[in-house]
C-alpha cells in the first residue's frame, strides 16, 4: 500500500505529537484503564500474548492499546471502519517511545478513508506478525478479523475461495478477493494460525450476533467473551455514547438546526435509545420506529411517537438508523423523502441503508460536500444528505464517543483479555460474558471521579437481600 511505512501503516507519523497530546488528557477521563495499568503493573497476565486488535482506531483506542501493552502484550492494530481512524492516534500509537524518522510503538494499520481493499489489507497485516510468530489472542469490534480466519481456514481446507455471486455485498467481495490473493501467496497457514488463537473478545452487538450464528452452527474455531453484553458496556456505551456521539457526527456533517425538526430513530434498543433521547435533548420531534413490541412499548412510554416508516418518510427531516438489522431504510424510501432530509446510520455496519440500490436509481446524481457528507439528487431535481455513504456516522462524521464512557467498555476488554489468555481452560469453545462481579468492579472504578457516594449494605440488610454486602447485587437475569 503506497501510505505504508515498512512496519507501519499510518496516514502520517508527524501527527504523532498532536495525537499524544489528545492521548494525554484521554487517560485522565478513562479512570478504568488507568487503574487496570496500577493493579496489573507488576503481575504482567498480559506477558506472552500476541494480540491481533480490529476496532475503530481513535484516541481512546490508542489508550485501551497502551494499557494491552502496560500489561506486558504485543500487539498489532487495524480498524473495524474505513472512515472511523483519527490519523493523530493512530501515529502516536505508532511511533510510541520512538521518533517520527524511527517509530518504535505498536504497529498500527489504520488511515481514515481506506478503500475497501485497504481496509481488508489493514485487517491481514494485525494478522502476519514477524519472525514465523502467531497472533495468540483477537479483539474485534463487528468481528471481521474473526471472519477473515474463519473463511481463510474454510478455504484452505476446501482448496479454493469461492467466486463472488451478484448478490455478494462489496465488503465480502473485497475479502473474496483479498483471501485468493492470499492463500495464492501462500503466505500463512491459516490452520495453524486458528490453533494459535486462545479466543476473540468481541466489542459490539453485531459482532456478538455474528459469533452466536458461528457458534450455532458450529463453525466457532476458538472460543469467545461477548463483551457487549458486560452491563457496563452495552448500557452505557451503546446509550450514553450514541447520545453524545450521533448528534456531535450530524452537527460536524451538516450543522443543520435539530430543534423544531421531525427526526426518525429506527430501532429502540440501547443505542436507539441514546439517539431519541439525544435528538429529542435538542428540540427535535423524534418518532421511533420498531419490529419488538416490547421496545415499541418503551417508546410509547417514553412519550415518543412510535410509526411505520412508510408513514413519516415524507415529512421527516432527519434519519437515523440503530438496528444492526439490514435494508432497513430502502431506495425507493429514500426517493420520497423531503429536499435535504438528512439520512444516516449509526448501526456497526452500512447495510441498514440501501446504498447499493440508491445508486441504481435512474437519473440519481451523487455530489461530495466534504469528506464523508455528500447530497443524492433524484431525476426530480430533490437530493437528500447521506452522512459517512451510510457507515456509522458517530465516528466517520464525528469522533465517536467521548473518553469516560469508552473506559467502561474498555476496562471490560482489557478484563476479557485477561480471562480468556490466562484462564483458557475456564472458556470452553462458545461464547461467554464476564462474571458480574467484573462488571460491578468496571462500575466502581469510574464512581470516584463523578463524585458519586455509594450507600454500603449493613449486613442484615445483605441477609434481608440474599446478597453478598460486596455484592454481586443482582442475578443473572436482572434487567438493568
Ligand atoms: N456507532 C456506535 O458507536 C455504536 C455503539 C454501540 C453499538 N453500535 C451498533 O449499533 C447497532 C444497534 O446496537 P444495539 O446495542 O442498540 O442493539 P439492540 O439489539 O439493543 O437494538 C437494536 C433494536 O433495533 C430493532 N430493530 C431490528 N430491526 C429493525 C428494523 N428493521 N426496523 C426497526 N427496528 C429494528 C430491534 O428490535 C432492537 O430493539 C448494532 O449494529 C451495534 O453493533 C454502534
Ligand atoms: N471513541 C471511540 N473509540 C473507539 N470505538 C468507538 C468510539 N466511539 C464509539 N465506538 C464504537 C465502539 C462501540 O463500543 C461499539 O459497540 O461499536
Amino acid at each position: 500500500n503506497p501510505r505504508t511505512t515498512p512496519d507501519f501503516g499510518v496516514a502520517d507519523l508527524s501527527l504523532a505529537e498532536f495525537g499524544r497530546k489528545e492521548i494525554t488528557l484521554a487517560e485522565h477521563e478513562m479512570p478504568g484503564l488507568m487503574a487496570m495499568r496500577e493493579r496489573y503493573a507488576a503481575e504482567q497476565p498480559l506477558a506472552g500474548a500476541r494480540i491481533a486488535g480490529s476496532l475503530h482506531m481513535t484516541v481512546q483506542t490508542a489508550v485501551l492499546i497502551e494499557t494491552l501493552t502496560a500489561l506486558g502484550a504485543k500487539v498489532r492494530w487495524a480498524s473495524c471502519n474505513i472512515f472511523s481512524t483519527q490519523d493523530h492516534a493512530a501515529a502516536a500509537v505508532a511511533v510510541g517511545d520512538g521518533t517520527v524518522d524511527e517509530p518504535a510503538g505498536v504497529p498500527v494499520f489504520a488511515w481514515k478513508g481506506e478503500t475497501l481493499g485497504e481496509y481488508w489489507w489493514c485487517t491481514e497485516q494485525i494478522l502476519d506478525w514477524p519472525g514465523g510468530e502467531l497472533p495468540t489472542m483477537i479483539l474485534d469490534d463487528g468481528g471481521d478479523a474473526t471472519l477473515l480466519v474463519h473463511r481463510a481456514v474454510e478455504y484452505t481446507k476446501a482448496g479454493a475461495v469461492p467466486e463472488a455471486t451478484a448478490d455478494t455485498p462489496e465488503e465480502l467481495r473485497v475479502l473474496l478477493a483479498t483471501l485468493r490473493n492470499n492463500l495464492a501467496a501462500q503466505r500463512t497457514d491459516w490452520i495453524a494460525l486458528a490453533n494459535a488463537v486462545k479466543g476473540v473478545t468481541e466489542e459490539t452487538t453485531t459482532g456478538v450476533h455474528r459469533l452466536a450464528e458461528m457458534a450455532r452452527d458450529g463453525q466457532l474455531l476458538f472460543p469467545a467473551i461477548n463483551v457487549n453484553d458486560s452491563v457496563t458496556k452495552s448500557k452505557f456505551d451503546n446509550k450514553y455514547g450514541c447520545r453524545h456521539s450521533l448528534i456531535d457526527g450530524i452537527n460536524r456533517g451538516t450543522d443543520v438546526l435539530i430543534g423544531g425538526k421531525v427526526a426518525v430513530v429506527c430501532g429502540y434498543g440501547d443505542v436507539g435509545k441514546g439517539c431519541a433521547e439525544s435528538l429529542r435533548g435538542q428540540g427535535a420531534r423524534v418518532i421511533i420506529t420498531e419490529i419488538d413490541p416490547i421496545c415499541a412499548l418503551q417508546a410509547a412510554l417514553d412519550g415518543y411517537q412510535v410509526a411505520r416508516l412508510d408513514e413519516v418518510v415524507g415529512y421527516a427531516d432527519i434519519f437515523v438508523t440503530a438496528t444492526g438489522c439490514l435494508d432497513v431504510i430502502s431506495a425507493e424510501q429514500m426517493s420520497r423523502m423531503k429536499h435535504q432530509a438528512i439520512v444516516g446510520n449509526i448501526g456497526h455496519f452500512d447495510n441498514e441503508i440501501d446504498m447499493a440500490g440508491l445508486a441504481r436509481l435512474d437519473g440519481i446524481r451523487r455530489t461530495e460536500i466534504k469528506p464523508q457528507v455528500h447530497t443524492w439528487t433524484f431525476a426530480d431535481g430533490r437530493s437528500i444528505i447521506v452522512l459517512s455513504e451510510g457507515r456509522l456516522l458517530n465516528l466517520g462524521n464525528a469522533t465517536g464517543h467521548p473518553s469516560f464512557v469508552m473506559s467502561n467498555s474498555f476496562t471490560n476488554q482489557v478484563l476479557a483479555q485477561i480471562e480468556l489468555f490466562t484462564r483458557t481452560d475456564d472458556y470452553p469453545l462458545g461464547v461467554h460474558v464476564l462474571p458480574k462481579h467484573l462488571d460491578e468492579e468496571v462500575a466502581r472504578l469510574h464512581l470516584d471521579a463523578l463524585g458519586v457516594g455509594l450507600t454500603e449494605l449493613t449486613a442484615e440488610q445483605a441477609a434481608y437481600l440474599g446478597v453478598p454486602v460486596q455484592g454481586p447485587y443482582k442475578p443473572e437475569a436482572y434487567r438493568y
